[in-house]
């Protein structure tokens, strides 16, 4: 660890260049969401961030964020759910070990959370996008983002979808998309509220007192020493270590040259610099893992791993399938297709038609697919064969795909090489409590520190569902905004 990083006692900073009541690293979706609760009871807030403006990961991304409970939303669009069926499904999908408390605490906080993103501007449009795929083609509110209506959930808790999708004018994923349009009207909010923010500026290392109180930030700007002193707290919201290489190395090693949905400026600041503070850390193995497949294709398909046998319920959701690809079968996938299915996926509407390549390889017969993709003999023929005598009545017995996608492959068959197709985040960080006071090794809080976001581990311990990394960046950044503010 750099030296750079290890806290810097208060008696030696030089001058204080900024001041405020609480300081916050990071203007994502963590900081601003900190910043609007930290502001709203009573602080005088400052946000520093190391580029030039507001967004973070965040504004770049997909914007689902994950609410549920029951959400009015949810309830327009005649889906029943509750905070304890969300809190069912959260437990499952998001583990193993996951933080019970936190799961608990967003699960039956999420309904307030929706009403608060609302009140802050934050628009979702009253339409459901019910069709297998990444994101919402268009500028739909809600979709299924975490295989809630999939195998093995769709059994553990009442399927509800609970990807809520802020409102795009004029969708252009990327160019203003809905990450663009939650972040934009949070930061007015902040904004209205007084919040100043610095740009430009790069956080270091905490100052500390000689209490072990964290009293400030040391930071970089243009080559400079700058030291902002922090009256009440420091809450550190800088996202995941995704591109720093040494920590990846470390940590989640399979991520290696693999890193996506995440910024440059992920670089694990956050997570040093409190470590070097005495923090605790959690789940620093778990990771998000995008699969690069088209849903509406690989619902009608089935997945294969390098030996020719099926793994996982090709309906459910993709970054389940990609930690199962990356995680367990070695990075290798095959994706096999007849003519009829193919063509029927084809003909349908996709979010991510850039993923609809031709085939690898196409062939009369599974046996000669089987020859000229390098698989053992006979295995995929094995595979197909199971599949088409169950798939006859409808039925998947084996990995218990919806009926709605089972049919017996027949007649000519291609297959797509979809080795390697994997890349994602980091899911550990820091160990806070519900109120997103950063925990020391020995348990306890440590004085003036908070933090929340990527930095932090979160509701995800394992698992992983789209929009949770803005859900519980937003609602536990909230919390530690007001942790801050009232110390
Ligand atoms: C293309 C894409 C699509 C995605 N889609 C989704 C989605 O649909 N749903 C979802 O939940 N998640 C999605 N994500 C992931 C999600 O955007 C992030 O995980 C989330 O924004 C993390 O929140 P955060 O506040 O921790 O970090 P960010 O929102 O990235 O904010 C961190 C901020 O800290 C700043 N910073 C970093 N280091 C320092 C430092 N040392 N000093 C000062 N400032 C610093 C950064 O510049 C940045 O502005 C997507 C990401 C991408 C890139």
């Amino acid at each position: 660890m750099p030296d750079s990083r290890r806290p810097i006692p208060a008696p030696e900073v030089p001058a204080w260049d900024f001041e405020a009541d609480v300081v916050i690293a990071g203007y994502g979706i963590a900081g601003v969401c900190a910043a609007i609760e930290a502001a709203r009871a009573g602080a005088d807030v400052l946000v520093l961030d190391r580029t030039g403006g507001w967004g973070g990961a965040a504004a770049l991304s997909g914007g689902w964020i994950y609410l549920g409970g029951g959400t009015p939303l949810q309830r327009a669009l005649g889906f029943e759910d509750s905070a304890e069926n969300m809190e069912s499904f959260m437990t499952a999908a998001l583990g193993p070990g996951v933080d019970a408390a936190k799961i608990h605490a967003y699960a039956h906080g999420s309904v307030e959370h929706f009403d608060w993103l609302t009140e802050c501007g934050v628009v979702f449009k009253e339409e459901f996008w019910g069709e297998p795929g990444w994101e919402v083609p268009h500028d739909e509110g809600l979709g299924y983002s975490g295989g809630e209506n999939a195998a093995p959930f769709a059994t553990i808790a009442t399927p509800a979808p609970r990807g809520h999708v802020p409102q795009m004018a004029d969708k252009r994923t990327g160019v203003r998309g809905a990450g663009y349009m939650l972040m934009k009207p949070l930061v007015e909010t902040a904004e209205a509220l007084g919040v100043r923010a610095e740009y430009d500026i790069r956080a270091q290392a905490l100052v500390t007192g000689t209490d072990g109180r964290v009293e400030g930030l040391a930071a970089r700007r243009f080559g400079k020493d700058v030291h902002v002193r922090a009256r009440r707290g420091v809450v550190l919201a800088t996202g995941s270590f995704a591109y720093n290489a040494e920590m990846i190395e470390t940590y989640a090693p399979r991520l290696i040259g693999r890193p996506a949905a995440a910024i440059e400026e992920h670089d694990g600041a956050g997570i040093l610099m409190a470590q070097a503070a005495g923090a605790a850390l959690a789940h620093m193995d778990a990771t998000e893992v995008a699969f690069f497949g088209d849903p509406q294709m690989m619902a009608r398909g089935i997945l294969v791993n390098g030996r020719g046998q099926r793994f996982i319920a090709e309906d459910t959701y993709g970054g389940r399938i990609g930690q199962a690809v990356l995680i367990q079968q070695d990075n290798a996938a095959y994706l096999v297709m007849d003519m009829d299915a193919h063509e029927e996926a084809l003909a349908t509407e996709t979010s991510t038609p850039y993923f609809r390549q031709p085939p690898t390889w196409a062939a009369e017969t599974v046996a000669e697919l089987e020859a000229d993709m390098g698989l053992p003999t006979g295995a995929l023929t094995a595979t197909v064969d199971t599949y088409n005598r169950h798939a006859t009545d409808g039925a998947d017995p084996v990995l218990h795909k919806k009926p709605q996608w089972v049919r017996p492959l027949h007649g000519p068959v291609a297959a797509w090489d979809m080795r390697g197709f994997t890349a994602g985040f980091t899911l550990g960080g820091l160990r806070t409590d519900v109120d997103s006071r950063v925990l020391h090794v020995d348990g306890a809080p440590i004085p003036g520190l908070y933090a929340a976001g990527r930095c932090t581990s979160g509701v995800c311990a394992g698992g992983y569902a789209s929009g949770t990394s803005l859900g519980d960046g937003s609602f536990f950044g909230r919390r530690a905004g007001v942790a801050a503010a009232t110390g």
